[in-house]
C-alpha cells in the first residue's frame, strides 16, 4: 500500500481531527503517501483531492470540527455518482480510503468497496453514538460533556426561579446523549426513543417531585422523539409548572475534544492504517470493552443490537429522577 486517502463525512464531531492526525502521521511513518479529500464524498466526486504533508496535521489534535471539511451528498446513493468518485480516486492511484463518519458514510464506503474494489476502512465519528458494534464513537464523549455543562448552568436558573426546563439535545434516532447526560448530571426525566415515557409519565414525576419539596426540574428531550416545544405544549396542559425550553443545537458539536475522544480517535486512526497495510477492506474500527477491534463495516447497521446494559441504565435513570 503506497497511497491512501482520508475523508470526513456527515455531521462533524470533535475528535475527527485527532483521527486524521493519527492516521496521517502513522502512515507517514510507514512511508505511505497520504491524500486528503475535502468535503467528504462531495470532494471525491469533484476531485478535490490533495497530497497531505505533516504541516496539514500539525496543531490540530485539540481542534473541534474537521480540517478536511465535511458535507452531506445525498446524490452519493446514485451508482453513477459513485462511479465518478471511484474513478477520481483511481486516477490518483490511491489504493486505500479511510472514511471517518457515521452510519450513513459507512454505507457509502461499503458500496465503494463492493462496486469498485476500493479498499475502505471506516472510523466511527459521530456525536450520536449510534453505530452498532462499537461501544463509543468519536465525538460522543465531548458532546456529552457539553450537555452536562449546559445542564449545570440551567439548574442554577431553574432552581432560582422554581421552573421546569425542557432541554432538547441531538442524537437523531439514538437516545444515548439524553440518557447518559441525565445520569451524569442528575436529570429529572427524559424523553428518548429507547424508552416509552409519555408526557403524562413526566407530568407525574414533576408532581411527585413537588410533593417531595423539589421545586425545579431539568428534563432531557432527545430530538428523535420530537420537538421540545411540542412536548412542552402538551406538558403545560396537564401539570402546573412554569416551563422554559432550551434547544442546545449545534453548540453540542463544537469545541475542543475531550481527552477520551482524543485518545479514542488517535488509537482508531492508527489502527485504520494498520488494517489497510494488512490488506483488509470493508471493515470498521470499533472500541469494545476498552479494546480496539474490527468488524465488517455493514455491522454498523446489520449487526446485533445489544441493549441489555442500556435497558438497565434506563431503569436506574428512572429511579434516580425521583
Ligand atoms: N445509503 C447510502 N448510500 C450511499 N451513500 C450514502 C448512503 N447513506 C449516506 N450516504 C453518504 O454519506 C453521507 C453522510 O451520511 P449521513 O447519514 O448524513 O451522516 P453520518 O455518516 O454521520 O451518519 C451522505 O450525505 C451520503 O453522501
Ligand atoms: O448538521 P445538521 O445537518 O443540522 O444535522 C443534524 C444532525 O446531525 C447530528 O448532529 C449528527 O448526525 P450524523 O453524525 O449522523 O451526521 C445529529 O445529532 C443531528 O440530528
Ligand atoms: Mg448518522
Amino acid at each position: 500500500m503506497k497511497k491512501i486517502a482520508i475523508l470526513t463525512s456527515g455531521g462533524d464531531a470533535p475528535g475527527m481531527n485527532a483521527a486524521i492526525r493519527s492516521a496521517a502521521k502513522f502512515a507517514f511513518y510507514q512511508g505511505i503517501e497520504v491524500f486528503g479529500v475535502r468535503r467528504g464524498y462531495k470532494g471525491m466526486v469533484d476531485n478535490d483531492i490533495f497530497k497531505m504533508t505533516s504541516s496539514d496535521v500539525s496543531g490540530i489534535i485539540d481542534r473541534g470540527g474537521t480540517v478536511l471539511l465535511s458535507a452531506r451528498l445525498p446524490e452519493f446513493k446514485d451508482p453513477e455518482v459513485r462511479k465518478i468518485a471511484a474513478a477520481n480516486l483511481k486516477a490518483h492511484e490511491i489504493e486505500g480510503l479511510i472514511v471517518i463518519g457515521g452510519d450513513g458514510s459507512f454505507h457509502g464506503a461499503d458500496l465503494l468497496y463492493k462496486e469498485h474494489g476500493i479498499k475502505v476502512i471506516g472510523i466511527p465519528g459521530t456525536i450520536d453514538n449510534d453505530i452498532i458494534g462499537t461501544d463509543f464513537t468519536i465525538g460522543y464523549d465531548t458532546t456529552l460533556n457539553i450537555i452536562i455543562e449546559a445542564m449545570v448552568r440551567l439548574r442554577d436558573t431553574a432552581t432560582s426561579h422554581e421552573r421546569t426546563y425542557l432541554v432538547e439535545v441531538m442524537g437523531r434516532d439514538a437516545g444515548d446523549l439524553a440518557l447518559y447526560a441525565s445520569l451524569a448530571a442528575g436529570g429529572d426525566g427524559f424523553f428518548i426513543p429507547e424508552a416509552k415515557d409519555t408526557v403524562q409519565d413526566i407530568a407525574d414525576v414533576i408532581k411527585e417531585r413537588r410533593a417531595m419539596g423539589k421545586l425545579h426540574d431539568i428534563i432531557l428531550v432527545s430530538e428523535g422523539v420530537g420537538s421540545a416545544y411540542e412536548i412542552g405544549n402538551e406538558l403545560k396542559k396537564i401539570v402546573d409548572t412554569e416551563l422554559r425550553i432550551t434547544v442546545l443545537g449545534h453548540i453540542q458539536r463544537g469545541g475542543s475534544p475531550s481527552a477520551f475522544d482524543r485518545v479514542l480517535a488517535t488509537k482508531m486512526g492508527a489502527k485504520a492504517v494498520k488494517e489497510l497495510m494488512a490488506g483488509e477492506s470493508g471493515m470498521m474500527i470499533c472500541s469494545e470493552s476498552n479494546k480496539i477491534t474490527t468488524k465488517f463495516i455493514d455491522y454498523a447497521w446489520n449487526g446485533i443490537v445489544d441493549n441489555t446494559q442500556k435497558r438497565k441504565d434506563i431503569e436506574l435513570a428512572h429511579i434516580l429522577t425521583k
